[in-house]
């Protein structure tokens, strides 16, 4: 939720930069909105893919943005049945508490994650007397911590105390919820996905590649499947199976989940025309360049306010942070349809600290006042 509202925000404050050339409010809305969306893809597959994804993937994919873009308008872009089930990995990174920072990285508050279900108190406390807000303080935290291992297991928060019922005194299980809904939507087994990956098939509970063996595994995975009751591990579900595999050198999955997400990394970009780095319907040379210049580091740096990010990745730990200051905001004037041209970035304190911003005419409240006085 907070990183979804430092969106929202982010999108006004670019909103109120470009106002100033773009008077036309539904015109400002939609280019902003463009803009957003071409950051939001630089992130994810410059910043979050890698974090977890080894450099093999990201390569063989062609992930990384530094790979040539060529939109391909035979590629279905649409998401696979499979994807759904295998990018629920991210199940293995729920915390069992979730913290509130203060600004210079300490802990200010900490609850069970289980108690913010329905509840998001936490993201409406204000800051007071220096204190971080709910927003600020959760993203001070994320940034800070390091996530749960990208493993097989699931905290209890998340299989005990899921949509609790007490007068019935039943809760739900992720994990399981997770395996069910592969059955429900007919997918083939973890077997299937690997020979759909080009891996060795699996037809013995060894970890010997002669005897068909789950080579993917380590010994205690395959005691555990073995337990959980399949007669083969031919019947072995994809979520299990591809999520105990050991993972890769240099990254944090297995093979078979690098290969359903990476793949479906790859199909959402070559096959979406209006991805950010398509020229023509994406942005022209200088604009890509500003967006890719960019990053959340400093999204979040103007936003959050924070005073030292992770950069240039906030998805790895870095030693020493860096100074928001130190880091430059989106070049706006790639962006501006009446120059054309760059405004070089500014010191570190988006609009307010670069000479070469405007304050736009009307601030975006005093759009929407004006829009709810003409509904009256
Ligand atoms: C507090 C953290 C989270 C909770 C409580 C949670 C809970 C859930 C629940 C209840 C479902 C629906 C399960 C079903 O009925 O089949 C679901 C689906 C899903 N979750 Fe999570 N989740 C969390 C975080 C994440 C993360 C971090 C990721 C990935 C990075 C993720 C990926 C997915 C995906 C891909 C689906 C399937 C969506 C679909 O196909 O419609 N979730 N999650």
């Amino acid at each position: 939720m907070s990183y979804h509202n430092v969106f929202m925000l982010e999108h006004n404050r670019q909103a109120q930069r470009l106002r100033r050339d773009i008077p036309n409010d539904e015109e400002a809305f939609q280019q902003t909105r463009k803009l957003l969306i071409g950051i939001m893809q630089k992130i994810v597959y410059d910043e979050f893919l890698p974090s977890f994804l080894s450099p093999e993937a990201m390569k063989k994919y062609k992930l990384s943005s530094s790979n040539m873009y060529k939109y391909d308008s035979k590629l279905d872009a649409t998401i696979a049945n499979p994807f759904g089930i295998a990018y629920r990995m991210g199940h293995s990174w729920i915390p069992t508490l979730v913290s509130v920072y203060t600004k210079d990285f300490k802990l200010f508050f900490q609850q069970f994650l289980n108690e913010t279900f329905f509840d998001p108190t936490l993201t409406y406390i204000e800051s007071v007397n220096g204190a971080p807000s709910g927003m600020k303080g959760l993203a001070y935290a994320m940034s800070a911590l390091e996530s749960s291992e990208t493993d097989r297991t699931i905290e209890d928060v998340a299989r005990n105390t899921l949509f609790v019922n007490p007068v019935a005194d039943t809760s739900f299980d992720l994990a399981s919820l997770n395996i069910q809904r592969g059955r429900d939507h007919g997918l083939p087994s973890y077997n299937e996905y690997r020979k759909y990956c080009g891996l060795s098939e699996v037809t013995s509970w060894s970890t010997s590649a002669a005897l068909g063996g789950l080579v993917n595994h380590d010994a205690d995975a395959i005691i555990k499947l073995e337990a959980a009751g399949y007669s083969s591990p031919k019947d072995i579900d994809l979520f299990p199976g591809a999520l105990s595999e050991t993972p890769v050198p240099g990254g944090d999955l297995g093979p078979t989940m690098e290969c359903i997400i990476g793949d479906q990394f790859h199909r959402a970009k070559f096959g979406d025309r209006f991805f950010y780095q398509n020229r023509g319907t994406g942005f022209n040379e200088a604009q890509q360049a500003a967006i890719q210049k960019y990053s959340l580091a400093s999204l979040l740096c103007r936003n959050y306010q924070f005073d030292k990010v992770q950069f240039p990745n906030v998805f790895r730990l870095a030693d020493p942070l860096k100074r928001c200051h130190d880091i430059k905001d989106l070049d706006i004037g790639p962006f501006r349809p009446s120059t054309g041209g760059g405004d070089g970035g500014n010191d570190g304190h988006g609009d307010r600290g670069g000479g070469h911003e405007h304050h736009p005419r009307q601030t975006l409240n005093d759009i929407i006042d004006e829009i709810f006085e003409q509904q009256e």
